[in-house]
Formats: structure tokens, C-alpha cells, sequence
């Protein structure tokens, strides 16, 4: 009925999950071979896009068991800006203890903490993107440069010069992306601009895995209080990646509207490297001849304030949120399926 999830009005209970299989069945006929760094191969195919009508239920996995709360404990993570395995386990998710500890560049990168270390990835640049700023202090605007930049919260380092011999002023800011969309949200709902992304390129040889979920643009709609949500994922792992990504990114859109006074609507979601590892078919090919059962719901836990109903804006929560608090409802699903994660 619905090609790909690409055609969205009519999408009902049942095809949320429909248009996961569809493009799993269209990557099996017109994906192509291809190997990588992992020395698993792939069925990849460029470019694909997936699209969820969320007031017709949350897009968790139907046919096998999704693990909702280690994918909610990652997604907690970014969210406090984790940056160690360690922390991740903490919260009931352990599919970063390889990415951290098993893989030969990674253990030999300079930048690594030690056991467990991540890098400064997702998270890290959603609460806390390293921002410099240089002020040239020949300009006739200097001062007003400055003190702008100061009320945004950069403060200065140091002076220095640059090749030309002139002095500037370097100021730095730890830049939350995440708050300043969800403070847009509330002051400027109408933007075009309210998202955050992950693609650092000065860090991005500090992190154990650069970021494949990397674009999250946030599109609201103060006359109908819905929220949607435009999400990237440069490369994706259709097989064990997808379904955490598909999960994290419903239910980031969810909180952030629970904070900010509005509804979840449209989940769009782009790929890039759409594949299926060689060593996944067999957990595909099962899930192909299972039945979808209808999309489960989301909820999340009445401590935390919606600010429909208060009217009190409480963005703290986007730390304090613990993984239980997302709750899913009414979630029928064929039994558990796994398969291995190519390091
Ligand atoms: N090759 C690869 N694929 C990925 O999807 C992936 C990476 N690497 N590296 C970083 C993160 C970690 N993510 C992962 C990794 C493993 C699972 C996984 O093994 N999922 C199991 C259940 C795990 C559990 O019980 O916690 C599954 O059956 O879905 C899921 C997401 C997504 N990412
Ligand atoms: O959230 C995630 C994180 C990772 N993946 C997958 C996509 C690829 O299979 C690997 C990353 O390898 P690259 O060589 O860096 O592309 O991990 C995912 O699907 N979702």
C-alpha cells in the first residue's frame, strides 16, 4: 500500500512497521555488494527515506523483539552527553562496549581516555559542541564584537596573533545545541532553522565511531500544536542499527514536544548508505514471513511536566529524564531475533 513509507497520508497502525520490511525487501532486490571497513559485506543502496505518521503509534519493531529500554538508555546518554560505555551500561545499554574497546584504530587513536572511552561523539557535541570564536582587535568594531559575543556566553581565552602579525582575542562557548532547539520551540516556533547536528569535523578523529545519525531538524506548527521531525542518517545498519535509530529519534521527538507544549506528528527519516550486512540476512529473511502486528504506543511518565497541561517550562528534564520513563504500550511482537554487530 504504501511504497517505502514514502507516500505517508494513508499510513495506518499496521503499516508503520510495513514500510520498515518494504525497504528492507527493496534493498534484497536492488541493493548492491559492497565492502567497507569491517570486512563484513553489504547490500547497500544509496539514498532511501522512511516516513511515520506518529499519531498512528510509535515505529518500534514488530517482527522481533525490539530492546526498547537499552535503546532508551542510549538515547538518555546523548542526552547527559555520555561520552564512556561505562555510562551507557549504567542506563541498561551495552551495544557501545565494542565500539569502545574492540577495535584495533580505535585502541591505538591518541585521543582515547582508556577503557571504555568514546570520544567526544553525539552526545557530547548535542549538550556541549566545542565553539571558538576570534576577534580581530584592529577592527574598528572590536568592542561591540566582543561584547556581543560575551552575552552570547563566550568567554575569552587569550590573545594571539595571527599570520599576519594581528592581535585577536579567542573566546570559546560549550554550545548546547539541544536546549537552544528546545528554547526556539518556545520563543521562535515558526523558525526554519531549529536543529543540531553531530558532524564536528575537528573532533571527528577523536571519536571512536564518527556519527551516523548526524541531522536532526525539528518543524513545528504552532496552529495545530504538532511537532515534526526531519532526521539524517549518513550510514545505516538496517539490520540492528535502524531499529534503535527508528526508536531514539520517535522518542526524542516526543519529549522535546512533551517540553515545549506540542504533539508528535511527522517522523522523517533520510538515508544516506541504506545497508544490510551479509552475516543480517538470515535475522531479515525470518522477519520478511513474520506478520506485522499493529504499532505499539509511547507514553512517557507523568513526572514530567507537560507543558501543555502546566503551562511551566521545565527543559531540565532533558537531563534528568531516566530510560523507565519512556513507556511503551500495547507492544505485541513476534519472538526475540539478534544477530552480530560488525566492529
Ligand atoms: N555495525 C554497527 N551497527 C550499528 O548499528 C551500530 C554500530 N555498528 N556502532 C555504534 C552503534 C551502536 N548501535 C547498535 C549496536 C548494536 C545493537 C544491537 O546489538 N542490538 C540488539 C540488541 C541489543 C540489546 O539487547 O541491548 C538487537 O537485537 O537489536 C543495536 C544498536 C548502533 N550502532
Ligand atoms: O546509530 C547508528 C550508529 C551506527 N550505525 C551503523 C552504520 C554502519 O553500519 C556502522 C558505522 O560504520 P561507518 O563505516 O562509520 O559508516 O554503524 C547505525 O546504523 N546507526
Amino acid at each position: 500500500m504504501i511504497a517505502n513509507g514514502i507516500m505517508g497520508t494513508s499510513m495506518t497502525r499496521g503499516s508503520i512497521v510495513q514500510s520498515y520490511l518494504d525497504l528492507i525487501r527493496t534493498v534484497l532486490a536492488q541493493g548492491t555488494w559492497q565492502s567497507n571497513r569491517t570486512g563484513i559485506r553489504t547490500l547497500s543502496l544509496p539514498g532511501a527515506m522512511l516516513r511515520f505518521d506518529l499519531t498512528q503509534g510509535f515505529p518500534a519493531l514488530t517482527t522481533r523483539k525490539l530492546a526498547f529500554r537499552s535503546a532508551m538508555g542510549e538515547l538518555v546518554g546523548f542526552l547527559r552527553g555520555y561520552r564512556n560505555a561505562a555510562n551507557f551500561r549504567s542506563l541498561g545499554c551495552r551495544v557501545w562496549d565494542q565500539n569502545a574497546n574492540d577495535n584495533a584504530l580505535w585502541l591505538n587513536n591518541p585521543f582515547r581516555l582508556g577503557v571504555d572511552d568514546l570520544g567526544p561523539l553525539y552526545g557530547v557535541q548535542w549538550r556541549a559542541w566545542p565553539a571558538y570564536k576570534e576577534i580581530d582587535l584592529t577592527h574598528p568594531q572590536h568592542e561591540a564584537q566582543t561584547q556581543r559575543a560575551q552575552a552570547q556566553g563566550f568567554q575569552p581565552l587569550c590573545t594571539l596573533s595571527d599570520p599576519a602579525g594581528h592581535p585577536r582575542l579567542l573566546l570559546y562557548k560549550a554550545i548546547d545545541q539541544l536546549r537552544s532547539c528546545l528554547d526556539t520551540l518556545m520563543s521562535d516556533p515558526t523558525s526554519r532553522r531549529i536543529l543540531f547536528h553531530g558532524w564536528n569535523w575537528a573532533q571527528l578523529d577523536e571519536m571512536a565511531l564518527p556519527p551516523c545519525h548526524l541531522l536532526y531538524q525539528f518543524l513545528a506548527n504552532p496552529e495545530t500544536r504538532e511537532l515534526s521531525l526531519c532526521l539524517y542518517i549518513r550510514s545505516n545498519d538496517l539490520g540492528l542499527g535502524a531499529p534503535f535509530n527508528l526508536a531514539e529519534g520517535a522518542a526524542l521527538l516526543t519529549l522535546m514536544g512533551h517540553l515545549s507544549g506540542y504533539r508528535p506528528r511527522w517522523f522523517t527519516y533520510f538515508i544516506g548508505d541504506a545497508h544490510i550486512y551479509e552475516n543480517h540476512l538470515p535475522m531479515l529473511e525470518t522477519q520478511l514471513k513474520r506478520a506485522p502486528y499493529p504499532a505499539p504506543r509511547l507514553s512517557l511518565s507523568p513526572r514530567i511536566p507537560s507543558y501543555a497541561e502546566t503551562g511551566q517550562y521545565t527543559p531540565e528534564w532533558l537531563e534528568q529524564i531516566q530510560p523507565e520513563d519512556f513507556i511503551l504500550e500495547a507492544y505485541q511482537h513476534h519472538p526475540s531475533l539478534t544477530a552480530p554487530m560488525a566492529v
